[in-house]
């Protein structure tokens, strides 16, 4: 078995999603935790000079979603046909496109920039998530409604949404009323043995 290295900061963020790949699959890894204040000495050392990085037998691959696709390939966790694995793809560009549009809330959210909060969640996070959300909850009725985005087991983008789902309800009240489709995703999710043994153990962070 390779030996794996996953390197992120003391937080869920972008690495979180690796790491149940990691525990669903039961293969060890180094699940290494930079402090802020060692980041500074170690970021030139990184192939793009962000975490994570996953080092599989001292090889570097940077950038979270190659890092959880690279993963789900080779532990099964991709979809079953090229297909499925292709509109799991599209589902995490969809992601990352909402991301981009709700990151000036969760920036001001969480004390990095100037803002006003509640203005912010009104007009920047609500629009991003009624726009993503309703993808996702047409997506989960088109897929038949069998507690997955894309196909019949779970998928890296069902982790992607679950996790994420638990950050923003900290944030925005109420956020996905509305989405009953999705959370019903997010609960089969999140009631995996091997899933569910892992998030009552893990670290607590507040992203
Ligand atoms: N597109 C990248 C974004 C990664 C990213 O923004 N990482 C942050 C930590 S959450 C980082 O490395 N920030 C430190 C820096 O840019 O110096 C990915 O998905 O991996």
């Amino acid at each position: 078995m390779p030996s794996y290295k996953l390197s992120y900061v003391d937080g869920r963020g972008y690495a979180e999603v690796s790491r149940q790949l990691f525990h669903l699959s039961g293969t060890p890894f180094e699940d290494n935790r930079i402090a802020f204040e060692d980041w500074p000495k170690i970021k030139e050392t990184t192939p793009f000079g962000q975490l994570p990085v996953l080092c599989v037998n001292g090889k570097e691959l940077p950038q979270s979603f190659a890092i959880a696709r690279y993963l789900a390939n080779q532990f099964g966790f991709s979809g079953k046909t090229p297909f499925e694995s292709a509109w799991v793809d599209a589902l995490g560009d969809q992601h990352k496109d909402y991301l981009n549009e709700i990151k000036p809330f969760l920036m001001v959210a969480y004390g990095f920039a100037e803002g006003d909060k509640e203005k912010m969640m009104k007009e920047v996070a609500a629009p991003a998530i009624q726009k993503y959300f309703t993808i996702l909850e047409k997506q989960a009725k088109d897929n038949g409604l069998n507690g997955h985005f894309v196909g019949v087991s779970i998928t890296w983008i069902d982790l992607v949404v679950s996790d994420h789902m638990g950050i923003i309800e900290t944030l925005v009240p109420n956020a996905f009323d509305g989405f009953p489709l999705v959370e019903a995703v997010r609960q089969k999710i999140t009631s995996d043995p091997k899933l569910k043994e892992w998030i009552e153990k893990r670290p607590e962070t507040p992203f």
